[in-house]
């Protein structure tokens, strides 16, 4: 088994972390098996390493961080499997971070440690050595899925990631401590000071931890959380504070009510331009809450479309309303097995890290220009276009589904693909937002967004003004608008990705143009309404 594949080594271009793209994280599962596996031969055969020396003591303790996760496989399936959970991943990378490069490989070098040593080291020059950045994107994952998804760190400790994911991977009170460093770090006080608590009564059982550092870390982040916290602010801060400040007091701050908890009680489908309604309510959808009324549910059914267009050929579909007046529409198996294949197999090589539509700056004509930033806190996936010989059929497809225009290049964007790794996410956002009015081809009138596979657990599309959340299923597609018949941008259609809990998560995005659609459009009855999706041809 040779795992030297290249992951992206291209000169000058910033590599991926390994979080980011989940077919990295499994390359590393399977080489820190590979790893495992000589470690077993040379403690075995200790005729190479004198029993009690350093690196045999160093390489005992790789296979103990390994064995004691407990959640292990001699089958390398099975090991890529495991680290599609996020303890697991946290500890893969920190094993292969700290215990490896930071330790063994080092004192390996001073014994010039034959074969297995340069297949070692020649993976990581490879695919790239283990940064910090990695291992703190892999806690910034933590951090954000056990917030979003409401996960106390006690369980999350345990490996009790969800009601039904249980692994045997845990954390011991080291790994909460460095959890709690980076919590601290992103100004996340809520998070620093349940890590920190948790550290502290881990170490009473394992002892790994130096008390007084947990206890200075502790009051520290106490102090900063009362700094900053504000109670005539409340309801504006960010939803990381405790409604109160918290004292010295041993767990004081288990009794406390988080921030989020009360935000989404008091804003919960509220709709309107303001941020924190989305932030909030995007909170809520993610884990799995609905706020959509008896009326509005009352209105939405399932339908079999046939009479999209006369020469339509794997008709009848079926159709689904999600949401009515913003009309979005969940259309099931329109993509066969051997496209959706070839579409992800065609872009993983290429795939970059996401990018999004920043702060308009200033130019000399007035007009502004987009300017695109990559920050994970707003956006964490990879993407690319597709642009394979099959992507003009796709095109076709979108044409007969939605009777608008897509396959020229005028009228659509190219197929984008995106890939969300463990944590990986996109917040609250239209998708034709102000700064896209200034592109020639006009606003993106419409997105037909295509599930590429299920994802076992979160990663559904949260629409938080409409109260719901679709979840992925694959070969299905939503389509909606994202304006108004004026061009403008219809707000009650921002929608979010949640974060992927277990698994991993494709989507593939047209964007449809507004202009090229001119001549297609029926007129309506005003200047400013809103599109309608018809069924079987009729509006209703
Ligand atoms: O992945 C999703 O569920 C939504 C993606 C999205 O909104 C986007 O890429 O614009
Ligand atoms: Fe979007």
């Amino acid at each position: 088994m040779h795992l030297f594949l290249q992951i992206s080594a291209q000169e000058g271009i910033k590599r991926r972390l390994y979080g980011q793209f989940i077919s990295d994280l499994k390359l590393l599962a399977r080489f820190d098996l590979e790893v495992v596996g000589h470690f077993m031969d040379i403690n075995l055969t200790t005729r190479k390493l004198p029993i009690g020396s350093d690196i045999l003591r160093q390489i005992e303790k790789y296979l103990q961080d390994f064995y004691g996760a407990r959640e292990y496989s001699k089958d390398s399936n099975a090991s890529e499997n495991i680290s599609m959970n996020p303890v697991c991943a946290f500890r893969i990378i920190r094993r292969v971070k700290y215990l490896l490069q930071n330790s063994i490989l080092k004192a390996l070098f001073r014994v010039k440690f034959g074969d297995e040593l340069r297949r070692i080291v020649l993976f990581l020059f490879k695919n790239g050595w283990i940064k910090t950045e990695d291992f703190e994107f892999i806690i910034d994952s933590i951090l954000r899925l056990a917030s979003v998804y409401n996960v106390d760190a006690n369980k999350f400790a345990m490996g009790q990631i969800s009601e039904t994911h249980i692994t045997n991977s845990t954390l011991n009170s080291i790994h909460c401590y460095e959890i709690a460093t980076v919590a601290i770090q992103r100004e996340n006080f809520v998070s620093a000071i349940e890590w920190l608590e948790l550290a502290k009564e881990k170490n009473l059982a394992d002892q790994l931890t130096s008390l007084p550092f947990v206890e200075i870390l502790l009051r520290k982040a106490i102090d900063e959380h009362n700094m900053y916290f504000e109670e005539d602010l409340m309801m504006d801060l960010e939803p990381n504070f405790f409604s109160r400040k918290i004292t010295y007091m041993p767990n004081d701050s288990k009794n406390a009510i988080k921030l989020q908890s009360l935000q989404y009680e008091a804003f919960k489908g509220k709709k309107g331009k303001r941020d924190k309604y989305y932030q909030v309510n995007y909170l809520g959808l993610c884990s799995g809450r609905h706020f959509q009324t008896d009326e509005e549910k009352l209105q939405l059914f399932c339908w079999n479309e046939f009479k999209i267009h006369p020469s339509f050929r794997i008709g009848p579909i079926k159709m689904e309303f999600w949401a009515r007046n913003p009309d979005i529409v969940q259309i099931y198996e329109i993509l066969h097995e051997s496209e959706i294949e070839t579409i992800i197999s065609d872009t993983s090589p290429n795939m970059a890290v996401s990018k999004f539509v920043g702060k308009k700056t200033s130019t000399s004509d007035g007009r502004g220009a987009k300017l695109e930033i990559a920050d994970r806190k707003v956006r964490s996936s990879v993407n690319t276009w597709f642009t394979g010989s099959e992507s003009m059929k796709l095109s076709q497809k979108i044409e007969r589904i939605t009777g608008l225009l897509a396959v020229s290049p005028s009228a659509a964007e190219q197929l984008q693909i995106a890939s969300y790794s463990l944590g990986g996410h996109n917040s609250p956002h239209s998708d034709s937002d102000e700064l896209r009015k200034v592109w020639t081809e006009g606003p993106r009138i419409a997105t037909f967004m295509f599930y590429l596979n299920d994802v076992e657990e979160g990663g559904s599309t949260a629409f938080t003004s409409l109260g719901v959340a679709a979840k992925p299923s694959k070969g299905s597609a939503l389509f909606w608008y994202n304006v108004f018949s004026d061009g403008t941008t219809d707000w009650d259609v921002i929608h979010g990705a949640c974060p992927v809990l277990i698994g991993e998560k494709w989507v593939a995005n047209k964007w449809i143009h507004f202009y090229d659609q001119f001549l297609l459009r029926k007129c309506g009855m005003r200047r400013k309404e809103r599109f309608q999706i018809p069924v079987n041809n009729m509006i209703t």
